[in-house]
């Protein structure tokens, strides 16, 4: 690996960005909004209308004017005149008077002149057509008013957001049955190994099963991304030269990607058009993350041992991947450190972290140990960036950390 051509994290997604756009990636399709389910959202959610659009019941009871209420009791009941009994999904015919009700059921629409609605259980039937109240309520009380759940014109959901059944309910409330998303980008994943076995594998001498394939399939899946196919690949230059020519949106392969002699996805890159985009980034751990373009497939290399590949994706494939399509980044919060960190390399440092709890303040706990040991995945909650200038954190030192969930 080229020392100089070893790049920043932040030089790393820019080139990766960069590369995006010049695709570009982006393609918006409509989309039956029922089955648009870890798309990603191509155009904003703007409420058409006023929702609810009529004065909603949120109880079944009677519509009345509050005032009528007002000064009710057990003792002292208020006697009303039942105008109407309000059909739900109809308008209502009457309109209320003082001193007159009219039967609603929770979503009915208010009748003109009523103001808000008694709840049953504090009404008796006096007779066919009167009831007395025994308590009083407030203007609008067990009333939804127009407008009060989206106004008109209201943004819903920015674009650039995972859809989830949250944006379902809410699209469907807006009257979209299709939603403008972008279409999934199609990834092959490849990891690459002689000592690698299939996860259904008993476990011999010298090997070890394929966790990245797994881990990366699902990374990939919750960020909106089709996998189309996972490979196994001995350590065959020819055999990961053929697979990496295949046309596909992206190819991530985990593994040969260090200064192994069997590490050969930058030299196979190198002959590629347009070819290698960058071989190192200064970055620990993840050193050896490669990116390559060859004619329109991104072919990201990433290194073998599984944190390794894990922090590389999270902190510059999936920052860059967010940044393209404008998809938030995940939450930053601020935590105690319950333990020093040592920084002594001039590569940024991600620091896998968990976050515990205790008394009022959230505690940031490192999680230390070899990137090929996955066992570390077991409490990670988020991490920490810690620059390379940086000779490190201290105990008790407050950090911003990355939540990862
Ligand atoms: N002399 C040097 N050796 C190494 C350096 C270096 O700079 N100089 N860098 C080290 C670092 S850091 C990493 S990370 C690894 C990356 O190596 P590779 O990307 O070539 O990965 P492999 O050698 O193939 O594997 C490393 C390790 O990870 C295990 N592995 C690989 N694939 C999988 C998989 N799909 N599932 C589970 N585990 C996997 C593999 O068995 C190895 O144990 O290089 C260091 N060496
Ligand atoms: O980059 Mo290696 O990825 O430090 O373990």
């Amino acid at each position: 690996m080229d020392l100089l051509d070893v790049k920043t994290i932040n030089e790393a997604v820019n080139l990766q960005v960069k590369v995006m756009e010049e695709i570009p990636l982006k393609k918006k399709i409509l989309l039956e909004t029922k089955n648009s389910l870890g798309y990603i959202l191509a155009s904003d959610l703007v409420s058409r209308d006023d929702l609810p659009s009529f004065r909603k019941s949120t109880m079944d009871g009677y519509a009345i004017k509050y005032k009528d209420s007002q000064g009710a009791s057990d003792t002292i009941p208020t006697i009303l005149r039942i105008v109407e009994e309000i059909e739900m999904g109809f308008e209502p015919k009457c309109r209320i008077e003082n001193g007159e009700a009219s039967k609603i059921y929770t979503g009915g629409m208010l009748p003109e002149g009523a103001d808000s609605v008694i709840p049953i259980e504090f009404t008796e039937k006096f007779s066919n057509d009167l009831i007395s109240i025994n308590k009083p309520i407030v203007f609008m009380d067990n009333v939804i008013d127009i407008g009060e759940d989206s106004s008109k014109g209201d943004l819903y959901q920015r674009s650039g957001k995972i859809i989830d059944p949250e944006t379902i309910a809410m699209a469907a409330s807006l009257g979209y049955d299709k939603i403008e998303v972008y279409d999934k980008i199609n990834c092959k994943i490849i990891s690459t190994g002689d000592e690698i076995l299939p996860v259904s594998s008993e476990l011999y001498p010298a090997k070890t099963r394929d966790i990245n394939s797994y881990m990366l399939y699902s990374l990939l899946n919750s960020m909106g991304i089709n996998v189309v196919s996972m490979k196994h690949l001995k350590d065959d230059k020819e055999i990961i030269r053929k697979e990496l020519l295949e046309d596909i949106d992206l190819i991530i392969v985990s593994g040969s990607s260090s200064k192994g002699k069997k590490d050969f996805i930058p030299f196979i890159a190198k002959d590629l058009e347009p070819g290698l985009i960058y071989h190192g980034v200064s970055i620990k751990p993840g050193k050896p993350t490669s990116l390559s373009l060859n004619n329109k497939t991104i072919i990201l290399g990433l290194p073998g041992n599984p944190i390794s590949a894990y922090t590389v994706f999270k902190c510059v494939f999936q920052k860059a991947y967010n940044r393209y399509y404008n998809i938030e980044d995940s939450l930053k919060i601020k935590c105690r450190l319950v333990r020093n960190i040592h920084a002594k390399s001039a590569k940024t440092l991600i620091q896998l972290v968990d976050i515990e709890r205790r008394e009022d303040e959230l505690i940031a706990i490192p999680i230390f140990g070899f990137s090929n040991n996955i066992s570390l995945l077991k409490k990670v909650r988020g991490y920490i960036l810690i620059d390379e200038y940086s000779e490190g954190l201290r105990e008790n030192e407050y950090v911003w950390v990355s939540l990862i969930k």
